[in-house]
């Protein structure tokens, strides 16, 4: 995972209360970010909860009906073209075109970009090493694979030196080999260059390797934001799990934590717990005050998925998930 260049990193993507409606349907309901530049956003969440809308406005592809957003620094209605200059936004190929050699499209973005012909060849021949796709440079993009594609998909965005790279779906389709070659040149872009990504994925993995924050998308608000981290301790079914030496070990400690389940088998005793080190601290006092050792200590947070089916509300079990998440917030 990537950090902010410096703790005070002026923001890349600042917005509040973004709304979008389409009729009577409200796809966007006052949506807020503040992204800090050579960051990782990604915005998760299940079909229509209005990811690529979002992108679209951001992008100013579309016109949000409310709220503002600044990007790199400039207003996203009153300086279109300055925005436009400032981003890049790789989609679902919508700048390859297929009968075209991967050189000719890199080209042809080249021109769209106002390089001379030399820049151009320069650049093109460039990413063409970068994405390792130079062997295939000559072939049209018809004989590509989809990981070939998405490659170049990106490398047309990059010829515009963006600041800010939006990537919708960046990896949707791709094979588990492909999408780890794409997550390492996503790195790549913000660890070398500081460009900032703001990310839409339906795989949760994806966020949760790449984004130094996440938001959940859900029904056009943001129902939740933070860390990987910080979403997984939201919800509940996170423990520690003690291993005791002994068995007069583990019933010492049993006693001393009434809401914990013993394992006499195995001498270990889970305890519910957000996870933090604050409670973690108060765990180890409860121990040390009564003399207790524990031979192993482990901290056990639920996965993404949990917390993506918890807060989306399409959890198939657990009826009271939802008011215990509401409690925690
Ligand atoms: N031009 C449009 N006219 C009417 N409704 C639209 C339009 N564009 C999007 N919508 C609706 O807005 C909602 C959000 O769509 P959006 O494409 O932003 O969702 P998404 O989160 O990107 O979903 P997916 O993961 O399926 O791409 C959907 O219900 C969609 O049908």
């Amino acid at each position: 995972m990537t950090m902010p260049n410096t703790p005070t990193a002026a923001p890349a993507i600042t917005a509040t209360g973004l709304s979008k409606s389409y009729g009577d349907k409200k796809v966007l309901d006052g949506i807020d970010l503040h992204i800090p530049e050579g960051t990782i956003f990604a915005l998760l969440g299940p079909n229509g909860a209005g990811k690529t809308t979002t992108v679209q406005i951001l992008s100013t592809l579309i016109s949000a009906n409310a709220g503002q957003a600044r990007i790199a620094g400039h207003d996203l209605t009153g300086e279109v073209d300055a925005v436009r200059g400032a981003i890049g936004v790789t989609g679902q190929f919508a700048a390859v075109d297929n009968l075209l050699t991967a050189h000719e499209n890199l080209m042809l973005m080249s021109d769209l970009q106002h390089l001379s012909r030399r820049d151009g060849r320069r650049r093109s021949a460039e990413l063409l090493r970068r994405f390792e796709l130079t062997d295939a440079a000559k072939r049209p993009v018809t004989t590509f694979s989809g990981g070939m594609r998405r490659k170049l998909d990106l490398a047309m965005t990059l010829v515009g030196d963006p600041r800010i790279i939006f990537l919708d779906e960046p990896t949707t389709g791709l094979d588990p080999r492909s999408r780890r070659t794409m997550w390492e040149i996503i790195r790549g872009l913000v660890a070398d260059e500081g460009v900032t990504i703001f990310l839409t994925t339906q795989y949760l993995e994806e966020a949760d390797q790449l984004a130094d924050r996440i938001a959940v998308l859900d029904h056009g608000k943001l129902v939740a934001e933070g860390t990987a981290d910080e979403l997984k301790r939201l919800i509940p079914g996170g423990h520690i799990r003690l291993r005791f030496g002994d068995a007069n070990g583990l019933e010492t400690a049993a006693d001393l934590f009434g809401s914990a389940a013993r394992d006499s088998e195995e001498l270990t005793l889970q305890i519910p717990s957000d996870g933090s080190i604050p409670t973690l601290r108060a765990v180890l006092d409860v121990l040390d005050n009564a003399s207790v050792k524990a031979e192993s200590l482990t901290v056990h947070t639920p996965d993404l998925d949990d917390v993506f089916l918890t807060l989306t509300g399409q959890a198939q079990s657990g009826a009271g998930t939802n008011s215990q998440l509401e409690n925690a917030r």
